[in-house]
C-alpha cells in the first residue's frame, strides 16, 4: 500500500477566487521533490470556517484512508483564523512538537513567525500537521534551513516518516538532497 497524503488550503480569499490559490501547488511540488516511494494526493481548497475544516479533516481520514494531512493558512491571531481549534477539535492526541518547531524553524526567517498557532495532531491512523498560510512558509517549514550542506534547523518533514511507522501508516522514504528523514536504528522497513 503506498502512502495517501491530503492537502487542504484554507483561505477566505483563495476559496472565493479572489486570487489563485498558492497553497495546493506549493504542497505538490514540494512533496514532488522530498518523498522518493509512491504516494497519491487529495486535495481541498476551502474557506475558513471552523465546522467545514473539521468536516474536510474527518473525510480525509475517515473516508478517504489518508496517512498524512497537510493544512495551510488560517494559523494565525485574526479572527477568522481557525485551523488549529478544528484541528485540535478532530484530534485523537497532540504532538506539541511539530507546532513548536515549526515556530522555531519560522523564527529564522520572520519574527512574526511567533504569531503562528499551529499544531500537529494524530487522528486514528492519520497525523495531521497545519503549516503557516504563507506559501513560501510551506518549504521553510517542511524543510527547514540548511547552510550549503549543514542543517541549521531541522524541517518538520524529517520527523513524519518515523512518526508514520508508529502510527501503523505504509513506509515513506525521503530524498536526503531536500530532507534527510531521521529513523531510529532499530526501525525497521516491513519485507526488509
Ligand atoms: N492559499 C493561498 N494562496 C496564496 N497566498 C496565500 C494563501 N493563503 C495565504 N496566502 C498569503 O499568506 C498570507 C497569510 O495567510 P493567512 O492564512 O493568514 O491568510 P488571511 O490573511 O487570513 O487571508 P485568506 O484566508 O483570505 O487567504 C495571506 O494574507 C496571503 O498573502
Ligand atoms: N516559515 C514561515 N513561517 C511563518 C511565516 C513565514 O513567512 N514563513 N509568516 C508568519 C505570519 S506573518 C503569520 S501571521 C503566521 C500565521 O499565518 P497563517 O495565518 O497564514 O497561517 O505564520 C507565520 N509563520
Amino acid at each position: 500500500m503506498s502512502i495517501k497524503i491530503g492537502l487542504v488550503s484554507i483561505s477566505d480569499r483563495a476559496s472565493q477566487g479572489i486570487y489563485e490559490d498558492k497553497g495546493i501547488p506549493a504542497l505538490l511540488d514540494w512533496l514532488s521533490l522530498a518523498i522518493a516511494t509512491p504516494f497519491s494526493t487529495e486535495t481541498r481548497l476551502i474557506a475558513d470556517e471552523q465546522a467545514l475544516i473539521e468536516a474536510t479533516l474527518r473525510e480525509l481520514v475517515d473516508d478517504v484512508g489518508c496517512h498524512l494531512v497537510l493544512t495551510t493558512g488560517g494559523t494565525g491571531p485574526a479572527p477568522r483564523d481557525v485551523t488549529p481549534e478544528a484541528t485540535l477539535a478532530v484530534a485523537d492526541r497532540v504532538m506539541p512538537g511539530f507546532g513548536e518547531q515549526m515556530r522555531q524553524i519560522s523564527l529564522k526567517f520572520v519574527p512574526t513567525a511567533i504569531l503562528s498557532r499551529q499544531v500537529g495532531v494524530i487522528r486514528k491512523q492519520s497525523l495531521i500537521l497545519n503549516l503557516p498560510g504563507q506559501p513560501k512558509a510551506i518549504r521553510e517549514t517542511l524543510e527547514g534551513l540548511r547552510d550549503g550542506e549543514q542543517v541549521v534547523v531541522p524541517g518538520i518533514f524529517a520527523a513524519v516518516p518515523y512518526c508514520l511507522d508508529l502510527i501503523g501508516a505504509p513506509w515513506l522514504d525521503t530524498r536526503e538532497a531536500v530532507v534527510k528523514a531521521f529513523r531510529p536504528k532499530s526501525a525497521v522497513k516491513p519485507g526488509a
